[in-house]
């Protein structure tokens, strides 16, 4: 699967276009994420669909979306911005980010630099480099480009060895284990705990994938997570702020002076 997608970026690059740069405002992903509102940091994803699960929302409105995660106290927003495995769009980034004042995420596969332009110029604060895309001396080189243009990247990855291939490179400021292999779609939540002990110190360490319930979120917190990126549960809540209060079994916002 991930073969697949990755050949339809090849496509897609050859064919992109740059939007015009949006101007707005730029938040910190690390600054949100080292200061979590709650006891860990929530970036929450506007996500209609995805290649596991099909359609996940049905009246997909990716700015209600958005005001409810930030009403509901989320650190970040992560926007799916694939088209045909995901149903995203590069403009409901572009949307998002105009609609709160919170670090927004592109969430897609990026390969290569254009990507990063493109990204920069639809006014995202951060993106996702997904660690196994590349070979790893060109995901260093697309991070460091992402980073001289001031957007922050978080770095993925699934299996340990992924994981040790990266921080015998370079440490990334933030670093995100995926419990879904994208390679077989299985997710465990025994990936964040048993990699755990090998994010760098000076590393924010994200936990991603497969967090449902209060127990999830208690559980990767304990194997040392600093926050988590939740998708599909806070999507199929009756409203996002509802999804993020059950999510954090009602723990209250702390306020941010
Ligand atoms: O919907 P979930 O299980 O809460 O997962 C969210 C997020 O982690 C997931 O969408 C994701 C993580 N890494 C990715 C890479 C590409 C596309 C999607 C993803």
């Amino acid at each position: 699967m991930l073969e697949k997608i990755l050949e339809t970026k090849r496509e897609e690059i050859a064919a992109l276009t740059l939007p015009d740069q949006v101007d707005v405002p730029h938040f910190s992903l690390y600054k949100a994420l080292k200061k979590p509102k709650r006891s860990i940091g929530l970036i929450a994803e506007v996500k209609k669909a995805s290649p596991s699960k099909g359609l996940i929302k049905e009246h997909f409105n990716p700015e209600e979306i958005a005001k409810g995660y930030e009403a509901g106290g989320a650190d970040a927003i992560s926007v799916l911005t694939d088209q045909k495995y995901f149903q995203g769009h590069r403009n409901y980034l572009t949307t998002v980010k105009k609609t709160v004042a919170l670090p927004i995420m592109r969430k897609d596969f990026i390969i290569s630099k254009q990507q990063i332009d493109e990204t920069v110029r639809m006014g995202a604060d951060a993106m996702l480099l997904i660690v196994g895309t590349v070979p790893i001396n060109e995901l260093k080189e697309l991070y460091d480009y992402a980073y001289s243009l001031g957007l922050e990247c978080l770095v993925e990855v699934h299996a340990k060895s992924e994981l040790e291939e990266l921080v015998s490179l370079f440490h990334p400021k933030i670093i995100g284990v995926n419990n879904r292999n994208l390679k077989t779609f299985e997710t465990s939540l025994s990936q964040t705990d048993e990699m755990a002990s090998l994010i760098p110190k000076g590393s924010l360490f994200v936990s991603e994938s497969g967090i449902h319930h209060k127990e999830d979120l208690e559980r990767v917190g304990k194997a040392g997570a600093s926050g988590v990126l939740v998708g599909e549960s806070l999507m199929r809540a009756v409203t996002p702020e509802e999804g993020i209060s059950v999510l954090f079994g009602g723990e209250s916002i702390v306020s941010s002076s």
